[in-house]
C-alpha cells in the first residue's frame, strides 16, 4: 500500500482527493491536516465522509505532520506548498502541489503574477507540470509536480493538437470561460455568500487572472512560438464545473467533420478525453464528478472561426482526480486506478 498524506484535508480539493481515494485499493490515507480542525474526526468537518475509518486530522502545519507518508498531496493556498515542499522533497517523499507554485517553468512569472517572492525557485526547475495527455514521461520522472490550474486544463487540452498541427493562428486565441463557485474554494467571503450569486452571473479577473500566464507558457511550447492569450473568466452560479468556449482562427480550410477527427486521433486511447461529435455538444452535467474533459468543434464557414467547447469537473480533472491521476503516474499504477466514474445526472 502507497501510504498517502493530504496537507489541507479540510478545504474542497482536499474533500475531494478523500472521497476519490477512499475507494483506491493502493492507497492508505495516513495523515491528514487541517490547523481549524485539529484533533477532530473527518465526519465532523464533512457529514458526507460519515463511517470513513481514517485518521483524525492533524493540525501542525509543518512538513512533520506527514512524516511516514510516501507522497504528500499539497491543497492549500498559494505560497504555503512551496515553503512545505523542500522538506518533504529531502524527507524522499513525492509532492503534488494543487496549488501554482510549482506550475511554472520561470519563476518570476509565478512572482510577477502571483506577487510573492519564490522561497524554492531551484525546486520549480525540478518539478513537472501534471498534465498527463502531455506529460506523461516527464510526471513519472518527477518527485514534484505541479498540477495544472482548473482553468488551463480546459482550454490547454482542446488547443495541444491544434495548435501542433498548426491548423489554428496562434495570435488570435479568445479564451470565454465560465467556472463554477468551488473553483474559489471553501471560504467564506461575501462575494461567495447564496444571495450574492443566485440568479446573477458576471466576469471578473478580466485582463489580469493569474491562468493566463500558465495558459500562455504551455501554449508557447505547443505553437513554438511566444503567445499571448485573450482569458475572460466568469462565475457561474452552479457549484461545480468548467465551460470554456475558445474562438480561433483556422489557418486552412477544415470542416467540422475534419477537426473533430484530427482531435479524436490526437486523443485516440487517452481515458478521460471524449470527442462529443456533431450534433452533440458538451455540458456540465455530462462531466460533473468525473475525470473526464468532453471537447466539441464547429467551423462556421462564414467566419473562417473554429469554435471550440470544453467541459470539465473543476474539483476533478481541474484539481483532485487529475493529481491522482499523477499519483498514478509516479506510482507506477494504472493511470485510471480509482478514476472511472460515470457522471451523477441530472
Ligand atoms: N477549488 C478548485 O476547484 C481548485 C483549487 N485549486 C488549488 O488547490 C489548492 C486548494 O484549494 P481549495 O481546496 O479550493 O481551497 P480551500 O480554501 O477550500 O482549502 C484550503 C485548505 O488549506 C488549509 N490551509 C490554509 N492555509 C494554510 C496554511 N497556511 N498552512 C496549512 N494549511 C493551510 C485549509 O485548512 P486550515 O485553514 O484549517 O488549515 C484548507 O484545508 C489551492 O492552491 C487552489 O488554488 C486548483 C484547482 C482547482
Ligand atoms: C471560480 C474561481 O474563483 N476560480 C479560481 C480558480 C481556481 C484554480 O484553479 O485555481 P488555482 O490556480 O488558484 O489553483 C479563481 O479564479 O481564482
Amino acid at each position: 500500500m502507497i501510504k498517502v498524506g493530504i496537507i489541507g484535508a479540510s478545504g474542497y480539493t482536499g474533500g475531494e482527493l478523500l472521497r476519490i481515494l477512499a475507494q483506491h485499493p493502493k492507497v492508505e490515507v495516513a495523515a491528514i491536516t487541517s490547523r481549524t480542525h485539529e484533533g477532530k474526526k473527518l465526519e465532523e468537518v464533512f457529514a458526507s465522509f460519515t463511517g470513513w475509518n481514517g485518521p483524525v486530522f492533524n493540525g501542525s502545519d509543518s512538513a512533520d505532520a506527514v512524516d511516514g507518508c510516501d507522497l504528500v498531496f499539497l491543497a492549500v493556498p498559494h505560497g504555503v506548498a512551496m515553503a512545505l515542499a523542500p522538506a518533504l522533497l529531502e524527507k524522499g517523499q513525492k509532492v503534488i502541489d494543487l496549488g501554482a507554485d510549482f506550475r511554472f517553468r520561470d519563476y518570476r512569472i509565478y512572482e510577477a503574477w502571483y506577487k510573492k517572492e519564490h522561497c524554492a525557485r531551484e525546486m520549480t526547475k525540478l518539478a513537472a507540470y501534471g498534465l498527463p495527455e502531455l506529460y506523461r514521461k516527464e510526471i513519472r520522472e518527477a518527485q514534484v509536480v505541479g498540477n495544472p490550474g482548473c482553468y488551463p486544463t480546459s482550454v490547454i487540452l482542446p488547443l495541444c493538437p491544434l495548435l501542433k498541427a498548426g491548423v489554428v493562428d496562434p495570435d488570435r486565441i479568445i479564451i470565454d470561460a465560465k467556472s463554477g463557485v468551488s473553483g474559489a474554494g471553501r471560504k467564506a467571503e461575501v462575494a461567495y455568500h447564496f444571495p450574492e450569486l443566485f440568479g446573477n452571473f458576471k466576469a471578473y479577473g478580466v485582463a489580469t487572472h493569474r491562468h493566463t500566464p500558465e495558459i500562455e507558457q504551455e501554449l508557447s511550447r505547443l505553437a513554438g512560438k511566444e503567445v499571448a492569450v485573450s482569458f475572460t473568466p466568469h462565475l457561474l452560479p452552479v457549484a461545480r464545473g468548467i465551460l470554456s468556449t475558445l474562438h480561433l482562427s483556422l489557418t486552412k480550410t477544415m470542416n467540422t467533420a475534419e477537426v473533430e477527427s484530427m482531435l479524436a486521433e490526437a486523443y485516440q486511447g487517452e481515458p478521460f478525453i471524449k470527442i462529443v461529435r456533431e450534433p452533440q455538444l458538451p455540458e456540465l452535467k455530462n462531466v460533473t464528478g468525473t475525470n473526464c474533459c468532453h471537447i466539441a468543434v464547429r467551423v462556421d464557414p462564414r467566419t473562417r472561426q473554429l469554435i471550440v467547447v470544453s467541459v470539465i469537473d473543476n474539483m476533478i480533472k481541474g484539481a483532485s482526480g487529475q493529481a491522482i491521476q499523477n499519483m498514478n503516474i509516479m506510482c507506477d499504477l494504472p493511470e485510471t486506478m480509482s478514476l472511472v466514474q460515470w457522471p451523477v445526472y441530472p
